[in-house]
C-alpha cells in the first residue's frame, strides 16, 4: 500500500516536472566553504515570463550556471521541460537558449560571421542559419549592420545579437541573466518590450534574472532570492497579499531585509 503511494507520488512528481519548463528541487551549491544556493525548489510554466529577482550575490549567475550545466549541483536535481540536466544533458541543453551577464561575441568578427559560428557550433548548417539570421535580424531591425564587426555597435545592440545568437537554435526556454546592465533607458526598454513579445508571440518560456524591480511587470511570475534562500515564489499579487505590502519594491524590501528603496543597487 505504502509502495503503491510512493509510485503515485513519484509519477505525480514526474508528470509535475514534465510540464514544468524548468524544475529545480532542493538545489544547494557552494563555493568552497560559501554556501551560493541554499535548498532551492521552484517550477516555471511554460510560455510565461518569470522574473528571478535579487540583490548583487543573491545567486542568480550561480543558478544560472547550473541549469545550464556549466556547474553541477552538489545536491538537488534541475530539469528542463522533463529532462534532468545532469543525466540528460544533450536534449534538456538543445532546449535552452542563454544570454550571459558578461559579453560574449567576438569583437573582430562581424554580427554575420559571430551568428554563423555559433549557429555551426549547435550544428545548423549555413543554408538553413543565413535565413534564420535575416529573419531575426529584421525582427530586432538590424539588418544593415549584418556585415559590420561587432565593435562598432553599441552596447544595446550587441545585446540584441546576443539574444537572437541565443535563439537560433529555436529554444524552448531563454535565460537571460541581467540582460540590461549598463544599457540606457531606452535600449533597456526595448529589449524588455521584444522579449515580452517572444512569449506572447511565439509562447517561448523565459527566465529573466535582474537586480531591477522595475523590470517586474504586474502580470509576472516572480521569484525572489536573497543569499541563496528562495524567499518568494509567486505572481506579483499573491507576493503582496503574502508580504501584506503594496508594491512589489516594499515586498522585495520585506523579503530581503533591506531599508524600503528604489533598488538599483546591491546590498548598502
Ligand atoms: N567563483 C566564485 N568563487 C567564490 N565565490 C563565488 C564565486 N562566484 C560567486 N561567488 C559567491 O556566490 C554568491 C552568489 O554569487 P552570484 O554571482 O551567483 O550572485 P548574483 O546574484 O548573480 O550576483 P551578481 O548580479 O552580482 O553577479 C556570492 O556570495 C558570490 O560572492
Amino acid at each position: 500500500m505504502k509502495l503503491q503511494s510512493r509510485l503515485t507520488e513519484t509519477s505525480q512528481d514526474e508528470e509535475r516536472a514534465a510540464a514544468a519548463a524548468l524544475e529545480l528541487a532542493s538545489v544547494s551549491y557552494s563555493y568552497g566553504q560559501r554556501k551560493a544556493l541554499d535548498n532551492v525548489s521552484f517550477s516555471i510554466e511554460p510560455s510565461r515570463f518569470t522574473v528571478l529577482l535579487g540583490l548583487n550575490g543573491a545567486g542568480k549567475t550561480t543558478l544560472f550556471s547550473l541549469v545550464s550545466h556549466l556547474f553541477s549541483p552538489r545536491t538537488g536535481r534541475i530539469r528542463v521541460f522533463g529532462q534532468d540536466i545532469n543525466r540528460n544533458s544533450g536534449p534538456a541543453l538543445r532546449r535552452l537558449g542563454i544570454v550571459f551577464q558578461a559579453r560574449t561575441l567576438d569583437l573582430d568578427l562581424s554580427v554575420r560571421q559571430n551568428l554563423l559560428y555559433h549557429a555551426a557550433l549547435h550544428g545548423i548548417g549555413t543554408r538553413v542559419a543565413r535565413p534564420r539570421i535575416d529573419e531575426l535580424l529584421q525582427s530586432i531591425d538590424m539588418t544593415d549592420r549584418i556585415e559590420e564587426k561587432v565593435r562598432g555597435l553599441s552596447g544595446g545592440q550587441i545585446r540584441r545579437v546576443e539574444i537572437i545568437r541565443a535563439l537560433l537554435h529555436r529554444p524552448s526556454l531563454l535565460l537571460l541573466d541581467e540582460a540590461t546592465v549598463g544599457l540606457d533607458i531606452k535600449s533597456r526598454a526595448t529589449i524588455l518590450k521584444d522579449i515580452r513579445a517572444l512569449v506572447q508571440q511565439q509562447g517561448i518560456s523565459v527566465l529573466w534574472a535582474t537586480h531591477l524591480i522595475d523590470e517586474v511587470g504586474q502580470a509576472d511570475q516572480v521569484l525572489v532570492l536573497d543569499q541563496g534562500r528562495l524567499v518568494a515564489d509567486g505572481q506579483v499579487s499573491t507576493i503582496l497579499s503574502e508580504t501584506g505590502t503594496e508594491t512589489i519594491n516594499q515586498a522585495f524590501s520585506k523579503l530581503t531585509g533591506i531599508a524600503d528603496l528604489n533598488v538599483r543597487g546591491g546590498r548598502p
